[in-house]
């Protein structure tokens, strides 16, 4: 899983660039000089009166009128960039010592510079001031933020299909897409910078959206990509080991998640508490929190799955809350994990304020958490069962092969999946233990290496597989194959009717990134085109054919 969509899929139609998109079409100037008082600096003789309209931090970005924020990063410094933003119409530019200096040194720049300590802790405030995105409390569009390792873009969509389906516009943002009332824009990341973000929290406002879902990755809090954002309701969803290339350990994972929970950024919080730290979360939250639970043994619990049922593919249940309440909810998409993620979405929009009667309405005439998630337990045929999922660490690889276990005799699970390279290194022997517990056969393969050798992330995730076969006794089938589409027509090769193949780790994504070049690849295209070469029917989902 690539972690960012690949660049030049986030082209906008003709005529369109694709910042305009990720902003409001009106926006009121405001003078250099207010925007100096907000950070505490002043703005000297005519800069004051500078119109600022607009407000990016990346030059390729930038649109006339823009304050341009030069940022320090991992391998540039954004000063670097100055010139080419001033090229574009930025008419300030907003930095640190560090890029004052190189822009001193550079004197191309024609524009005000001002300078802060730590211009990411002002860049998410200013771009609220500027696009007056913050609705005021109780007013529209009512935000909701999802967090946690796994869930997010299910929980943000299941969140958009109830709100529809109580009759509200509502946008979301997220892995995916971006829905902001106008034409779906494709992502690069999971939370745009924050600039983007108050953009189109300002877009959605002028576009009259009454309500957006919007997931919340780690990494955005770190980056301080939500800074200036206040969730009407913010939503927890688990947390287990990914990303500790960035955070180091678990304690400082759940700290980042943590921050969202704080009045600062949300006005009400709901957590799941099926683990441990969703329970820590609860107890520690600064605001005030409802607890679900997806099983009664995971509470005690405000809202609690009390029974659940299959229904098709998916799974009819009950939550009970408190005073007898009961919901009946119905989940299209396979696993006991969409339960939790499907409980998680209606209790947020109990949260912010929709009565227990009128949601359960909406529920029954809408049945909205049948909705389609691209890549996400996506069924490409039912003979043999063949599903493409987002599965990339050990907890979700590991609900996504429980979810497809068959029940039918003698049927079997074949998986394929790789780890991506250059991200958190300790979770790949993990997830081939476990693929090797829970799979009857499991075929490693390549996901995004980035810059490392491909050969040597198969080796981590088949050495964890070896060790857990060796220790458990286990008869799972383990072979290493690559590249990915080869494994995936292995994976099509062996299968028998009754059996249930899972390819994981990659979704909705549709390139591959070996050594920085993007190689078009997409599993559920493959997976369709090895299942028919060997005379099975696929399903027809215009969504893979698009
Ligand atoms: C590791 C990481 O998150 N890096 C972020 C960081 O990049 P960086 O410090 O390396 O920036 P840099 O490339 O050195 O550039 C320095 C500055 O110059 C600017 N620049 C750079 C080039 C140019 O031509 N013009 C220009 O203005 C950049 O915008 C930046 O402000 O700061 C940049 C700008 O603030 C971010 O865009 C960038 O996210 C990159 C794109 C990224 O891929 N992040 C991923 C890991 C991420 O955030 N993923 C999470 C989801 C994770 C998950 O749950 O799976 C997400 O929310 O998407
Ligand atoms: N509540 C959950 N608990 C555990 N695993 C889940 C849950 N929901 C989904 N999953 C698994 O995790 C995968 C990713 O799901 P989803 O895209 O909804 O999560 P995410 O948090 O947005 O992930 P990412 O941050 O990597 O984009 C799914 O394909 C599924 O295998």
């Amino acid at each position: 899983m690539s972690e960012q969509n690949a660049p030049g899929s986030h082209t906008g139609p003709a005529g369109e660039s694709a910042a305009s998109r990720f902003r409001p079409s009106a926006v009121a100037a405001v003078r250099l000089a207010g925007i100096g008082e907000a950070i505490g600096v002043q703005v000297p003789g005519a800069s004051a009166a500078v119109s600022v309209t607009g407000i990016s931090l990346n030059s390729r970005t930038v649109e006339r009128g823009d304050l341009y924020v030069a940022l320090p990063g991992g391998s540039r410094h954004g000063a670097d960039f100055a010139g080419q933003a001033v090229e574009r119409g930025a008419v300030a530019v907003l930095t640190d010592d560090a890029g004052a200096r190189l822009l001193a040194l550079s004197a191309d720049t024609a524009v005000p510079v001002l300078v802060v300590d730590s211009p990411r802790n002002v860049v998410g405030p200013l771009s609220a001031m500027i696009y007056r995105s913050q609705p005021p409390a109780g007013h529209p569009p009512r935000l909701f933020g999802v967090t946690g390792t796994n869930g997010k873009t299910t929980t943000t969509y299941f969140l958009n299909s109830l709100l529809r389906a109580l009759g509200q516009r509502a946008g979301l943002i997220g892995t995916i897409e971006i829905l902001a009332g106008g034409e779906p824009i494709p992502s690069l990341l999971t939370t745009p910078e924050s600039t983007d973000v108050h953009g189109l929290l300002a877009l959605m406002r002028e576009r009259g959206l009454d309500a957006a879902s919007m997931e919340v990755s780690s990494h955005a809090i770190s980056f301080q990509r939500v800074d200036g954002v206040v969730f009407d309701v913010a939503g927890f969803t688990n947390l287990t080991q990914d990303h500790l290339d960035l955070h180091g350990t678990m304690d400082d994972y759940f700290a980042t998640k943590a921050e969202l929970f704080t009045s600062r950024r949300a006005r009400a919080a709901v957590v799941m508490v099926d683990d441990e730290w969703g329970r820590r979360l609860a107890a520690a939250a600064g605001i005030p929190v409802t607890t679900v639970a997806s099983a009664p043994g995971n509470g005690p619990a405000d809202w609690t799955v009390t029974s659940t049922a299959p229904r098709g593919l998916g799974t009819e249940f009950t939550l009970s809350g408190p005073d007898e309440a009961r919901l009946k909810i119905h989940t299209g998409l396979p696993g006991a994990f969409n339960v939790a993620n499907a409980a998680l979405a209606s209790v947020m929009v109990l949260a912010s304020g929709v009565e227990t009667a009128a949601l359960q309405t909406a529920l029954d005439s809408h049945d909205p958490f049948t909705v389609a998630v691209p890549g996400r337990m996506q069924l490409v045929a039912e003979e043999p069962a063949a599903v493409v999922d987002f599965a990339h660490n050990t907890d979700a690889l590991a609900r996504a092969l429980e979810a497809v276990r068959s029940p039918l005799p003698g049927s079997r699970v074949i998986v394929v999946f790789g780890a991506t390279g250059q991200r958190d290194q300790g979770k790949r022997p993990a997830m081939g233990a476990i693929a090797a517990q829970l799979a009857d056969v499991l075929i490693v393969t390549d996901d995004d290496p980035h810059d490392e050798d491909a050969q040597a992330i198969r080796a981590d995730v088949l050495a964890g597989a070896r060790a857990a076969q060796e220790q458990g006794a286990l008869t799972c089938v383990i072979e290493e194959i690559h590249p990915r589409a080869a494994a995936i027509n292995r994976a099509a090769e062996l299968a028998r009717r009754q059996d249930t193949i899972l390819v994981a780790g990659r979704g909705h994504e549709v390139w591959q990134e070996v050594k920085g070049v993007n190689l078009p690849l997409d599993d559920r295209v493959e997976l369709r085109n090895a299942l028919t070469a060997r005379g099975f029917t696929v399903l027809q989902d215009e969504r893979i054919e698009s």
